[in-house]
């Protein structure tokens, strides 16, 4: 697997396909469901405590069978065994627009306690996205073209200063893990009272609690250059259900001067072109879920397996589709913006009646992994470690 020895000088390794294309896939589903804006311009992220905040805790349950292989390999190659502690881990997104200079990991005070880094690719540059290479200062390799599945682990120090290129189109998408040698930088014991609090206290039953409740507004809201405008912008939600080919409905009334700002908050209908779905979501974050959902896995096979039970749609009337226009005249204002940060990768052909199946698997997959959760967390209590754990099911 491995591409290359490793070099005392710039201890590193290149793995090829240490991810699976199915596990690049459902990364990617999280990420373009739940992701908030990043922490640099045109950047994004989904990090695991803001999964477990906004009621969407079960999401985390595909990262650890990952996490678990990447601490390991990173600990056998680096030798330090049992020595490590996971002190981060998201999915973060570049859009066109974004880059980092050379600079090591661990190049801040505040970043001192980090040792190793892991970035695993989830898609490939020049099918996915365009610019976004990778280059470490010195050394081989001096450049690594991001490729589904790959993965690179390095020392977070000086003798792994690097940099990635600009993305000048579409959206480069990684899981990026930070390991720490200091126990008390170890993500995991934040994680599991985060989950106290959000899983244990909640009612466990199914499925109304797993709707995901969103953060604030402004976690969403994308203007260019990180100006705090109101006024040129999107709100990201929006703008990936409208690369999907969605716009939201919102039945209420919406005279001029009414207040829109707990809206994104409400329950709510897609549309598509002059359709109308019928089916209500309870908020926006939600009807994002599934949509994604749904092209990830509905349009891939076209034959969920639970009946439809209701796929019904209504053309749009005059004053609904005045409506929609004045959502998006709020929340989408430049159109074409949003369509260079998320382009619609050609979405394949969209069938309401799969899309309502979609919306029943998209709870049995919640239930699922929601179950999972359930039952991993008084292991992860007991042994203060969020980990992978089988069941014999
Ligand atoms: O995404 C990459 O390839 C590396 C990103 C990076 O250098 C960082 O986040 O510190
Ligand atoms: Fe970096």
């Amino acid at each position: 697997m491995a591409d290359i020895e490793m070099e005392e000088d710039h201890p590193r390794l290149i793995l090829h396909n240490f991810l699976t294309e199915d596990e690049c896939k459902e990364l990617e589903f999280i990420h373009k469901s739940c992701s908030t804006i990043g922490y640099r311009p045109n950047v994004f992220s989904t990090t695991l405590s803001h999964l477990i905040a906004t009621n969407s805790a079960h999401l985390i349950i595909p990262f650890l069978p990952i996490r678990d292989r990447l601490k390991e390999k990173v600990e056998e190659t680096f030798g330090c065994e049992y020595e490590l502690v996971t002190e981060f881990t998201g999915l973060i997104s570049w859009s066109r627009g974004a880059s980092i200079g050379w600079h090591s990991d661990d190049n801040r005070p505040y970043l001192k306690q980090r040792d190793f880094t892991a970035v695993c690719y989830l898609n490939s540059y020049g099918k996915d996205f365009e610019g976004g290479l990778f280059h470490f200062q010195d050394g081989e390799p001096k450049t690594i073209a991001p490729m589904v599945g790959d993965a690179v682990i390095y020392t977070a120090d000086g003798r792994n200063t690097h940099s990635v290129d600009e993305v000048t189109s579409g959206e480069r998408l990684t899981l990026t893990l930070w390991f720490s040698r200091d126990s008390s930088h170890d993500e995991d014991a934040k994680l599991i009272l985060l989950l106290e609090e959000n899983v244990l206290h909640k009612s466990n039953n199914v499925p109304w609690s797993l709707l995901p409740l969103p953060a604030s507004d402004n976690m969403y809201w994308f203007s260019p250059h990180q100006a705090s405008n109101q006024d040129i912008g999107f709100d990201i939600r929006l703008g990936r259900l409208h690369a999907l080919g969605f716009d939201v409905y919102y039945s209420r009334d919406m005279n001029f001067g009414s207040d829109l700002s707990e809206l994104l908050m409400e329950p709510m209908q897609l549309a598509r072109r002059d359709q109308l779905l019928d089916h209500k979501f309870v908020n926006v974050l939600h009807s994002l879920q599934v949509a994604q959902f749904y092209f990830w896995e509905g349009c891939k096979s076209q034959a969920f397996t639970n009946e439809v039970q209701s796929g019904k749609a209504v053309r749009l009337s005059r004053s609904q589709s005045e409506k929609i226009t004045q959502v998006n005249s709020v929340f989408l204002k430049d159109t074409k913006l949003v369509e260079t940060v998320f382009q619609s990768a050609g979405q394949c052909y969209f069938n309401l009646a799969t899309f309502s199946a979609a919306i029943t698997e998209w709870e049995d997959y919640s239930c699922k992994l929601h179950k999972e959760i359930l039952l991993s967390l008084p292991q992860w209590r007991a042994h203060q470690a969020i980990y992978s754990v089988k069941f014999d099911v």
